[in-house]
């Protein structure tokens, strides 16, 4: 190969970068560079400053390292020769800086990775640590703009969460939170409510403050392959010019003992500069399998917080801010029906949402009515709600009365509960087909004759008194809307 000349050599690496970035980023990035020199399969090119090569070096890495595959065979190198502008006279200095020859990740080794190729993007750090002695103000902080404490409603269920990580984002590092682990379940906000911290850190402090989101997953990734090229330090190096390190998912370091080791130390020396640690996990840390005691210890110096299910009121404000926030209207009705139906966690409130959305902009449709939503939604829907379950009952009633759903299935004689309990018994005989005896038996194990009881009670009370019937109706209302 190296029987051609440089600028052959270099005329053909610019067209295969051509097809995988934009006109522009071409024009800016590989028009003005100059091939020198191509000696034993080593190409020389000239770029205009030491600025220039760390760019090519952080983003398109991967690419060039394809590129000269192709070109030059597998063993094909690169070097760069930076211009040094001399401050006293006018002369240049062209100094060559070479090109850090990593191995590439076995499936990019072939060289032919191009199609497949992508920029460097946020969600896919390509080696962050790259240029040793990188300056702050360079860090892609790898943040979700659209994940902001404005946009994260406040409820029962995330508000110590949410009051800390604000406090935490005004004021990194100088509070008591340090770390900061937040912890919940699937689709609870785990992720939104960290990446706000870092947003408005951002916010306040721009870039005097070097901010980094990132998984756990992809941590390990990266300490893997620094350990694979020995750039074990420079890793190091990097983490510990944080301001404020964000790592999601933390459970993924369960049984990695080497990451948990790497992060033990990065931990350590931010925290001991004072440095914001934010962490995020789908369980409290003691609950966290093969995870080094003294990083459990560690997880829970400061500040652990848990976000729990949403509750009714919750689901309903966030489904009525994402539909505004996606530019529709859904009536009292429809956001009554969904937060009703979906209740395990906030994401799949979205998917409804967005499920709903489509279904309007497809079908032309300007108001979405209950029945619609029901079918549209129907899928999404585990349980068949056109019977509604004696559960789901249990926990209309709780919603309505405000007491725990616990209590209506527990021997409790106090007189709200009894109450509640009794109106449960008489919805659910409306709306199920079970037998008396399967209702008392999800009543905490009672008879058919205390449910027979039950249900003459409560109509007895709806003949006498104007407000037990006013409550029973609102609440058969309420679960007939969610049967739609
Ligand atoms: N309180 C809230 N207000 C508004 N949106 C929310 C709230 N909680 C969660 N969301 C939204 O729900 C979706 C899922 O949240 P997120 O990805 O943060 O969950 P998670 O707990 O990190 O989930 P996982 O553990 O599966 O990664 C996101 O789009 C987020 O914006």
């Amino acid at each position: 190969m190296s029987n051609i000349s440089s600028e052959a050599a270099w005329e053909q690496c610019l067209e295969i970068i051509k097809d995988n970035i934009s006109y522009q980023k071409f024009k800016s990035w590989f028009q003005p560079i100059e091939p020198v020199k191509l000696e034993e399969n080593t190409l020389t090119i000239q770029v205009p400053s030491q600025f220039w090569y760390e760019w090519l070096e952080e983003h398109y890495y991967g690419m060039l390292r394809s590129t000269l595959a192709k070109v030059l065979g597998d063993d094909g190198k690169l070097e760069y020769s930076v211009v040094l502008e001399k401050s006293d006279d006018n002369n240049t200095d062209n100094r060559s800086v070479r090109l850090p020859q990593r191995p590439m990740p076995p499936e990019n080794n072939q060289g032919q990775e191009m199609k497949g190729y992508s920029e460097y993007s946020p969600g896919k750090i390509e080696n962050p640590f790259v240029i040793p002695g990188i300056q702050k103000t360079k860090i892609d902080s790898n943040l979700n703009s659209s994940y902001v404490f404005d946009r994260y409603i406040e409820g029962d269920c995330n508000r110590l969460a949410r009051s800390a990580a604000m406090a935490i984002g005004e004021n990194p590092g100088s509070s008591s939170f340090n770390p900061f682990f937040i912890y919940g379940g699937t689709g609870l906000g785990k992720t939104h409510l960290i990446q706000s911290i870092g947003n408005k850190v951002k916010q306040e402090h721009g870039n005097e403050l070097a901010v980094l989101y990132i998984s756990s997953e992809s941590f390990t990734n990266e300490f893997v392959q620094a350990i694979r090229n020995n750039r074990a330090s420079e890793f190091t190096m990097f983490y510990r010019q944080i301001d404020v390190l964000i790592v999601d998912d933390i459970q993924f370091f369960s049984g990695k003992e080497k990451t948990q080791e790497e992060f033990f130390h990065i931990f350590n020396a931010l925290h001991q500069d004072g440095k914001q640690i934010i962490l995020s996990s789908d369980r409290a840390p003691r609950e966290i399998p093969d995870i080094e005691e003294r990083l459990i210890s560690r997880f829970s110096w400061g500040l652990s917080a848990d976000l729990q299910i949403p509750e009714y009121e919750t689901r309903y404000a966030i489904l009525e801010r994402k539909a505004s926030d996606n530019g529709i209207e859904l009536s009292h009705q429809v956001l009554e029906f969904i937060a009703h139906n979906f209740k395990s966690n906030v994401r799949d409130l979205e998917g409804a949402i967005i499920k709903l959305l489509a279904f309007a902009s497809l079908q032309h449709v300007d108001e979405i009515e209950p029945q619609m939503a029901k079918r549209v939604l129907k899928d999404m829907i585990q349980e068949s709600q056109t019977t509604v379950s004696i559960e789901q009952i249990q926990d209309y009633v709780c919603d309505y009365f405000g007491i725990d759903t616990n209590k209506v299935r527990e021997k409790t004689r106090k007189q709200e509960i009894v109450e509640a309990r009794q109106i449960a018994m008489y919805l659910s005989k409306q709306f199920t087909d079970s037998s008396l005896k399967t209702i008392g038996l999800h009543f905490g194990g009672r008879d058919h004759s205390t449910v027979i009881h039950a249900i003459s009670t409560v109509e007895e009370r709806m003949q006498t008194t104007a407000k037990h019937k006013r409550i029973v109706e609102e609440l058969h209302q309420k679960i007939e809307v969610s049967t739609l």
